[in-house]
């Protein structure tokens, strides 16, 4: 381990000497835990994260001036729908997708390096479960529907094959969430195709560029926000893995979306029969505040405008047909090939321009008492993972169905919007659709049939509750076999189990 002299003089050529300011009172563990998190960082680093975060903080906040000049809308050609007219194109697209999932090409990759603070809970976001009745969690439904669209392709072209499921975690989520899968023997899937990798931290800063000490022996570090993925891939050779496993493309995603369709093989179709090295998969914007970033040009090249760096005047422009002139949210659903992803590592990691984002950060006074300050005092700098798209030769962008594919969970439920209650009812909704276009009918106590009304009320439950495993299907598939002219009573949970009873019945 770096000695306490080698450490203080690097601080020091940081301009951070402060952060040793209480060694003299620490025992001897809490020293060495504080080595430990100090010697990594490398002093000339520091030195230019912390000058660059109180210089990017001075700027003005908020949306960056002259954007609106800045601006266009996606060109009709970069983009794909997945309600497109033409049924034809779409099933090329699906059969693409299956194609390459079942010659193991394909990946999926999580952001799970957050820390929830929103949604307010203490472990990482993908253990949640937002109260559906068979009590699956985020992390298990994904990993259901890994398993499921595998078994797909499998059928479909005669191969065993795999989607390696990639999991960027930090410092706050790599442990707990590596107990949990092991607790539920991830959820059945080979462990040696479940890859956890940690990105890194960064130290917040103060206003006037100094590191924030959260206890006398530990300074406030935050994840390098969903951009420090290209980092990360970097320095636990993820790439030199999928390389050693065939893998060309990958689709990246956040934690939260309860409707996330892993390795979508028709957004993978789209994107490998356009020959694009990037894709997003966009959501009609639902209103002008939503929290979403837009999917746009800017000064002609494909970005994404965040939603805390736009002004509610361009975000609430409206173009002719009366919509939304930006209209394409960003649902964090994205599609690279590897080789664009070795370009980025190699080459553009570096430009990528960090954030800033301005928080309440709990610290240390000069007499050692723990402070919880009431206003924000501390800069975290994050790069965000979607700044990478100016850098495409052929960026290209997807849309598809709100109802069908994004639901997030941000938020507790104390808040209106992307809480738990609106996750849990989407995918219930969605499955309740997906039981009566396959031919079943719901029946309350009383053998009465329950209303079928496809539009729910506002933040309603749907008429009957069913929930469908995805290890029975992954998308509404192949519902009819088992659900076609059935008398169901709510509630009523189709798993692998129920599927094999209501098999045997009909046979
Ligand atoms: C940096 C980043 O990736 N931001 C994403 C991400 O937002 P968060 O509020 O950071 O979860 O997910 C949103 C979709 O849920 C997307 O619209 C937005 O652009």
């Amino acid at each position: 381990m770096a000695s306490e002299a080698d450490v203080r003089a690097g601080l020091q050529r940081a301009g951070q000497g402060h952060l040793l300011r209480f060694w003299a009172e620490l025992g001897p563990e809490p020293r060495a835990a504080l080595l430990t998190e100090l010697a990594p960082l490398d002093p000339d680093a520091l030195r230019e994260h912390c000058a660059s975060a109180a210089e990017a903080c001075a700027r003005a906040p908020g949306p960056t001036p002259g954007l609106a000049e800045r601006l266009r809308p996606l060109s009709p050609e970069s983009m794909g729908s997945a309600s497109c007219g033409d049924p034809e194109a779409r099933r090329r697209w699906e059969e693409e997708g299956f194609r390459q999932i079942a010659l193991s090409k394909v990946a999926v990759l999580l952001l799970a390096g957050g820390q929830g603070t929103r949604l307010g809970v203490t472990y990482p976001k993908g253990m949640y479960q937002v109260g559906l009745p068979s009590g699956k969690t985020l992390y298990q439904l994904q990993a259901e529907r890994i398993r499921r669209v595998e078994q797909l392709a499998g059928e479909r072209h005669g191969t065993h094959c795999t989607v390696p499921w990639y999991i960027m975690t930090s410092e706050f989520t790599l442990g707990p969430t590596a107990r949990f899968f092991k607790e539920h023997d991830f959820f059945h899937l080979d462990p040696a195709n479940v890859v956890l990798f940690e990105q890194r931290m960064l130290p917040a800063v103060t206003f006037d560029g100094k590191a924030i000490l959260e206890r006398k022996d530990k300074v406030a570090m935050a994840p390098d926000g969903n951009g420090g993925l290209y980092r990360a891939l970097a320095d636990h050779q993820v790439l030199e893995d999928m390389e050693r496993r065939g893998v060309e493309f990958v689709h990246v995603y956040c934690v939260d979306n309860i409707l996330v369709r892993l390795a979508d093989p028709m957004f993978i179709g789209f994107c490998v029969l356009r020959g694009a090295d990037c894709g997003a998969k966009v959501v009609e914007k639902a209103y002008a505040e939503e929290p979403v970033g837009v999917v746009c040009l800017v000064d002609g090249v494909p970005q994404v405008v965040e939603y805390s760096e736009i002004s509610p005047e361009i975000a609430g422009l409206r173009g002719a047909d009366g919509g939304l002139l930006y209209s394409a949210g960003n649902m964090c659903n994205h599609f690279f090939t590897r080789g664009f992803l070795q370009r980025v590592t190699r080459e553009f990691e570096p430009l990528l321009k960090p954030h800033v984002a301005v928080k309440k950060v709990p610290y240390v006074d000069e007499e050692g008492n723990l402070v919880k300050p009431l206003k924000p005092n501390g800069i975290k700098m994050e790069k965000f993972v979607f700044d990478v798209f100016q850098f495409a030769k052929n960026f290209v962008a997807f849309e598809v169905s709100r109802e069908e594919e994004f639901s997030p969970l941000k938020n507790a439920d104390s808040a209106a919007r992307d809480n738990p209650s609106t996750a849990r009812r989407a995918l219930l909704t969605q499955h309740h659709q997906w039981a009566l276009q396959a031919g079943a009918r719901f029946l309350d106590a009383r053998g009465a049939q329950l209303p079928e009304q496809p539009g729910l009320p506002q933040n309603g439950d749907p008429p009957a509750i069913c929930e469908i495993s995805p290890l029975v299907s992954y998308s509404g598939e192949g519902l009819e076999a088992y659900l076609r002219g059935r008398e169901l009573w709510s509630p009523f949970i189709l798993d692998e189990d129920q599927a094999i009873v209501l098999r045997s019945q009909e046979a």
